[in-house]
């Protein structure tokens, strides 16, 4: 019978590589199968562990990175307001059930110094935060420490939408509700009406 016991030093060195252990992953889907009274090698089943690795390690791959690491193209522009990209669609998995939460998210930041950064940094941001097990508040805060860090900016907002698969289609079975978070630094924390100011245009434009 196939054992996947993780020891520390498994970990460790799996840390050390930044990837995700595919062949051990297999061997779990392939017993998770036998568990639910499936039989994994007919026809159909026959490739989906590998598969669910592979698939593993691209949900995943933002395991092991620092965000900031995506912000590392900045540079000066005559700019000190706010910039924001909002609707950026997002695909992340639930820490409690590895299910997926998806949606988007809306980032704001108010530039200090003209240090801005590009506007797809803010994209891969999002998805690199996003492609772990998650749960959306930290990854709300995750992206917002980032920019804050990233760019001392004068100030950061981050709001992020998202429906939870394991509240639609399983438990509690809602499907279309969804979950808003939002975290806010430096002026936005500090000011009521920027905040409000940022708020409506993620809202509605300008
Ligand atoms: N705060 C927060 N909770 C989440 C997130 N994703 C899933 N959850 C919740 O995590 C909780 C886990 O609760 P448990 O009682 O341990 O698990 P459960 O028995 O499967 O709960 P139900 O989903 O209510 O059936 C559930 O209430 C989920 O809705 C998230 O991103 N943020
Ligand atoms: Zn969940």
């Amino acid at each position: 019978m196939a054992t996947f016991h993780v020891n520390t030093r498994q970990v460790r060195s799996m840390h050390e590589r930044k990837t995700v252990d595919t062949a051990r992953i297999e061997q779990a889907v392939r017993m998770i199968l036998e568990a639910i009274g499936e039989a994994p090698e007919r026809e159909g089943l026959a490739d989906t562990p590998a598969r669910v690795a592979r698939m593993y390690q691209e949900i995943f791959a933002g395991l092991h990175r620092d965000p900031k690491e995506e912000l590392s193209a900045r540079f000066h522009v005559e700019h000190r307001d706010v910039v924001i990209v909002r609707d950026i669609p997002f695909y992340s998995m639930c820490e409690h059930h590895l299910l997926p939460f998806f949606g988007f998210a809306h980032v704001a930041y108010r530039p200090h110094d003209h240090v801005v950064t590009g506007l797809s940094k803010l994209a891969r941001l999002v998805d690199v935060v996003a492609k772990k097990p998650q749960v959306q508040e930290r990854m709300t805060n995750e992206i917002a420490d980032a920019l804050d860090e990233a760019l001392a900016a004068e100030g950061v907002l981050v709001v992020v939408e998202a429906e939870h698969l394991c509240m639609s289609m399983r438990g509690i079975r809602k499907p279309g509700s969804r979950t808003t978070t939002i975290a806010q630094r430096g002026c936005y924390e500090e000011s009521a009406a920027q905040r409000e100011e940022v708020l409506h245009l993620i809202r509605f434009g300008a």
